[in-house]
């Protein structure tokens, strides 16, 4: 394969500027379902673009695909500009934003050789394609006898026909068991190493947690965090120290009275901005409380998240205003 055309170094893979869509019901209400969002794919690596169901994934990716017009705002993809600067951009953007469309009857191989003369690339990319996603074994299986998460990586594969700098997925890991997503996965993994750019839409970040080196996070249509995932994570905010003291209504008032945050979960308080159990420790000493129990919670991106987006899918759904 040739080397995966990149955008100028330092250019964000995807810039997305106060991007707006609404969409009108049946019942003529309007849907906000992207509002002024604002969105950068750094380029490189995998970037996860994570929200609640109906917080409006599915409608940025197709904005930025050029299949859906937005309302208001700007696009840019490999530095071009969306819809006008697509075609000099489109073949090296790869995306599956749809179940994939193979024919049940024919072997994967041969619906990406079908593919590839369509799209008019070399039939030898087929082979290499098919590596990349761990396919190649499997490639002359028809296609109906795939398992979900094959089905995935083939249509994954049929977007590495065209080299893509830029892979759009929109998530591809929807439905698999634990093995296809792992799967998923490596492959993102493998493609992010290569030099590509992976962006990779879900509503269930342990999904991608552990593959996306950056991440943005929407609820209700609009950026609510972003950042690297270690970012998001770490820090003193992002940890809770458990302590559990015979007198729980003395330890609060000493751990608040040092301006932390505590909760009092009915075994244990939950201590969050402290900048760990030591200190937390130290404070219920010198008032003379002595914890019989103390530990350091780990947010996962799960409870970031939910945090972020007001807890679960129903807080991540698009308002509906009044036409
Ligand atoms: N064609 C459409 N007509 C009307 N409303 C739409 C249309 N497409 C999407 N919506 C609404 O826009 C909002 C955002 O939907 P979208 O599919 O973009 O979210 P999503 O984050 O991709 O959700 P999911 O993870 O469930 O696919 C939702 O309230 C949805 O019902």
């Amino acid at each position: 394969m040739t080397e995966p055309a990149r955008p100028a170094a330092g250019d964000p893979a995807v810039e997305v500027r106060g991007l707006r869509k609404t969409y009108r019901t049946t019942s003529l209400r309007q849907v906000v379902a992207v509002d002024r969002l604002d969105l950068t794919v750094p380029s490189g690596g995998v970037h996860g673009f994570l929200g609640p169901n109906g917080s409006g994934k599915t409608t940025t990716i197709r904005m930025l695909l050029g299949l859906v017009r937005p309302d208001s705002g700007s696009v840019r993809l490999l530095g071009a500009r969306v819809p006008d600067g697509l075609p000099a951009v489109v073949g090296r953007v790869g995306a599956v934003v749809e179940g994939p469309r193979f024919s049940p009857d024919f072997s994967g191989r041969r619906n990406l050789r079908l593919l590839a003369a369509a799209i008019d690339v070399p039939g030898t990319r087929v082979e290499a394609a098919l590596e990349r996603v761990g396919l190649r074994e499997r490639g002359q299986d028809q296609f109906r006898r795939y398992s979900l998460g094959m089905k995935q990586r083939l249509a994954i594969a049929a977007t590495l026909l065209k080299d893509p700098a830029l892979l759009i997925l929109d998530e591809p890991t929807n439905g698999l068991d634990p093995q296809g997503i792992r799967d998923v996965r490596a492959t993102m993994r493998a493609l992010a190493d290569e030099g590509r750019t992976v962006l990779v839409s879900s509503h269930l970040l342990a999904e991608v947690e552990h593959v996306a080196d950056t991440v943005s996070v929407v609820a209700r249509g609009r950026l609510v965090a972003e950042g690297r995932v270690g970012d998001l994570l770490g820090g003193d905010a992002a940890q809770t120290v458990r302590v559990g003291v015979a007198d729980p209504v003395r330890g609060a008032q000493l751990l608040v009275a040092h301006g932390w945050s505590v909760r009092d979960d009915g075994a244990v308080l939950l201590v969050s901005g402290a900048p760990g159990a030591a200190a937390v420790t130290e404070v219920l000493a010198r008032g003379d409380v002595f914890p019989h129990e103390v530990g350091v919670v780990r947010r996962d991106l799960e409870s970031v998240f939910l945090e972020l987006t007001g807890s679960g899918a129903r807080a991540g759904r698009a308002p509906e205003v009044a036409a």
